[in-house]
């Protein structure tokens, strides 16, 4: 029974590890700054918006009632008695038989309660200047933007949670918040472990392979929210990754570790996990590629053992450590989204396990279809570029059919690139 572990489905290894998912504690960033975190509280107008009843248009502010009867061969002439420009704080009232110049964007004068594009004046003929002729009749509020029009202060913007992008750094300007509540940034510790691993810049040498996880999986982590921390490569040996691993957690909120997980001489990390004392909270998934995905609480932190396998290791982020980050910056939905694909070949291989294939989809006569992205061996490092989805086979029967409507989870990557 020395290799016997016992595999939980991978809904119940989610639970496992969000049951202790907790928000990061909340800081307060430079607006410029917050671009891409997520917001830690619910945003609120601060004002109406707008804030005093302004003109959409270049042209006069009126009275309606003085415009009664004006028609093009008729206009009604009205006396200019001020200009009013954007910005502009109008000292004067428009009374009746007058009209003020205004500006897109300004402020409307007292008295007046609609305003007339130029182009509906004498002023489309030549410029106007102390008398204005009104060739359509208004009405009272015509071309206004009202108080309040757009938002009332206390209106809820945008929920807490929220990435900010474009349209959240347009809210938070407008309502004056140069300084946003946000989640920290989750700081994760990515170590490697292998005694064949090499960095990227050394040669090659028989039987060494140079490490890519640690590359990997820190773009899924700073595409997910994190701020990776590379910790290099370690050898196979329990002792310094005992060692390291206690010096990464000092300095991360998470630790994620690839390879030695499964059951070969050199697989440490069981080992390290046991002289840890961790919280095991699984170390096999009955999943494939990444069965052999662990994760472990050690004190109040996770520390996470991928596989050493590329296309395994892939995987494990998207389905567990992904959620986790989520929840960490208050994410609402934590995992990634799914949708129905048609399957665009035959995918007739039976597994007694769920599979997630590396894939991509594509709109095909107005369907979603759905092809794995070349050989599904876990081992296989070059066709992850290609991925912008996991496909999700379920277990039993004999795989799945060209045709058939399979489940897929999309990846944020390699979409509209
Ligand atoms: N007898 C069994 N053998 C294996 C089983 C099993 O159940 N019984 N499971 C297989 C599966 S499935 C996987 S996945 C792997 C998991 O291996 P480990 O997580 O223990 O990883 P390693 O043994 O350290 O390495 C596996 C493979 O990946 C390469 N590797 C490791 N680290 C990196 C890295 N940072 N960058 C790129 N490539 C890396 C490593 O050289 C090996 O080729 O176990 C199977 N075996
Ligand atoms: O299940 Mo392994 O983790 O195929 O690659
Ligand atoms: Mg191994």
């Amino acid at each position: 029974m020395r290799f016997h572990r016992e595999p939980i489905q991978v809904e119940e290894a989610r639970e496992r590890v969000l049951a202790y998912a907790e928000k990061n504690p909340v800081e307060r960033v430079p607006l410029l700054e917050s671009e891409g975190r997520r917001l830690a509280e619910p945003i609120q107008a601060t004002n109406d918006v707008p804030h005093f009843p302004k003109s959409p248009y270049d042209g006069f502010a009126v009275r309606a009632e003085d415009t009664s009867g004006a028609t093009p061969a008729m206009p009604v002439e009205l006396e200019v008695v001020g200009a009013i420009a954007c910005g502009d704080e109008p000292a004067f009232t428009v009374e009746a038989g007058q009209a003020a110049r205004i500006m897109t964007g300004a402020a409307i004068p007292q008295g007046a309660d609609c305003v007339i594009m130029f182009e509906m004046t004498t002023e489309n003929e030549e410029r106007v200047e102390r008398y204005v002729g009104v060739k359509k009749e208004m009405e009272p509020g015509e071309n206004i933007i009202q108080l309040g029009e757009e938002k009332k202060a206390g209106d809820l913007l945008i929920e807490a949670g929220k990435r900010i992008g474009p349209g959240e750094m347009a809210i938070l300007a407008t309502f004056g918040y140069a300084e946003v509540p946000v989640y920290r940034l989750p700081r994760i510790g990515i170590l490697a472990t292998g005694s064949e691993l090499l960095m990227p810049e050394e040669p090659l040498r028989y039987g060494k392979i140079r490490n890519s996880n640690s590359y990997m999986t820190a773009s899924q982590v700073r595409q997910a929210g994190g701020v990776p921390i590379l910790y290099g490569n370690l050898e196979d040996d329990p002792d310094k990754a005992v060692e390291r691993i206690l010096m990464i957690l000092e300095e991360t909120d998470m630790l994620i570790t690839s390879g030695g997980v499964s059951v070969g001489d050199f697989d440490i990390m069981v080992e390290v996990f046991n002289r840890l004392d961790a919280q095991l909270l699984f170390n096999k998934i009955a999943m494939r590629p990444g069965s052999v995905t662990s994760a472990a609480r050690y004190n109040d932190q996770f520390i996470f053992g991928l596989s050493g396998n590329p296309g395994a290791c892939f995987v494990g982020f998207e389905l567990f450590v992904r959620p986790l980050l989520a929840a960490m910056q208050g994410k609402p939905e934590v995992h990634l989204p799914e949708t129905k694909a048609i399957l665009g070949v035959d995918m007739k291989k039976p597994s007694p396990f769920d599979r997630f294939v590396r894939s991509s989809w594509a709109i095909e006569d107005g369907r979603v279809v759905v092809y794995p992205v070349g050989r599904d061996k876990s081992g296989v490092v070059t066709n992850i570029t290609d991925a912008n989805c996991l496909m999700r086979i379920p277990p039993g029967g004999s795989g799945a059919a060209k045709g058939e409507e399979v489940t897929i989870l999309q990846l944020p990557y390699n979409v509209g690139e």
